[in-house]
């Protein structure tokens, strides 16, 4: 059941909980005039994402794991649940509070980078924090101590044309931890690479839990990432269910 009385910093096991989703349900009303039903991606889901962890969702095409990474990020709402991240319901969120919410709270990466092809890696780094407000030599500053984190120090000037899948996909990965976000949602992040490139990518991922203490939603149909995550969970048949990969 939806619950929209938790505590803000309520705990799990002892370790923080970033995220809790409860009762969180998503239907495709019929479309009206047309032959059809209803579409039933999940109902009555929970989840909780505690400080720290890498939690991999996995499940055959279809079943809605995009669709909740959207729920998460206040892209999308539920047709019924809440999502409560820090103090608040995310599923309650206005237009404006909702794009707060993505610029302060999450950041995600999806498959493709959609980084801005006129802007440099730098620049295009920088964007989340001059959206905030925050002056453009200091959010360039942070930009560059980013880019170096992902391993693209040498690489500030280069416009995305310029740069290999591997190399745009670390830079979006360093736009999405700019703002140091409580939570990363990661939608397939090496889905577009070759097999060499995603080690690359999925291993900088993991150094970032090890050496930043990052807490991170990760959708992948690699099963050999998810076994490496700290948990698994798989999405079958509307449910939400803890399973090894
Ligand atoms: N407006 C809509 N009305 C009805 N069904 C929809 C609508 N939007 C999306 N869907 C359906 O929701 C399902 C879930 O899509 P989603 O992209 O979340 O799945 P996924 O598990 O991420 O798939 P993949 O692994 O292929 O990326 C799809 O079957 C899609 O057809």
């Amino acid at each position: 059941m939806a619950d929209s009385t938790l505590e803000p910093f309520h705990e799990s096991h002892g370790v923080p909980v970033v995220l809790r989703a409860t009762g969180l349900t998503k239907i495709y009303p019929a479309v009206t005039g047309k032959a059809g039903a209803e579409v039933v991606l999940f109902r009555e889901l929970d989840l909780t994402i505690r400080s720290g962890e890498i939690v991999a969702i996995v499940g055959e095409s279809g079943t809605g794991k995009s669709t909740l990474l959207h729920l998460l990020a206040a892209l999308d709402r539920p047709t019924a649940g809440a999502i409560v991240c820090g103090d608040a319901d995310v599923t309650r969120f206005t237009a404006a509070e909702a794009a707060r919410y993505r610029n302060r709270d999450v950041g995600y990466v999806w498959q493709f980078h959609y980084l801005l092809p006129e802007f440099t890696a730098q620049e295009n780094v920088a964007m989340p924090l001059l959206a905030r407000g925050m002056g453009r030599p200091a959010a360039l500053d942070r930009a560059a101590e980013w880019l170096g984190r992902v391993g693209l120090g040498g690489r500030l000037e280069n416009r995305s044309g310029e740069l290999s899948g591997g190399e745009q996909q670390r830079v979006s990965l360093a736009r999405a931890l700019v703002t140091e976000p409580r939570l990363l949602l990661a939608d397939e992040p090496t889905g577009d690479l070759d097999n060499r490139t995603a080690e690359t990518v999925f291993g900088l991922l993991e150094q970032l839990h090890r050496d930043h203490g990052l807490t991170s939603l990760l959708v992948t149909h690699n099963l050999e990432f998810a076994n490496r995550c700290d948990r698994v969970l798989r999405l079958r048949n509307g449910s939400l269910e803890e399973a090894s990969a």
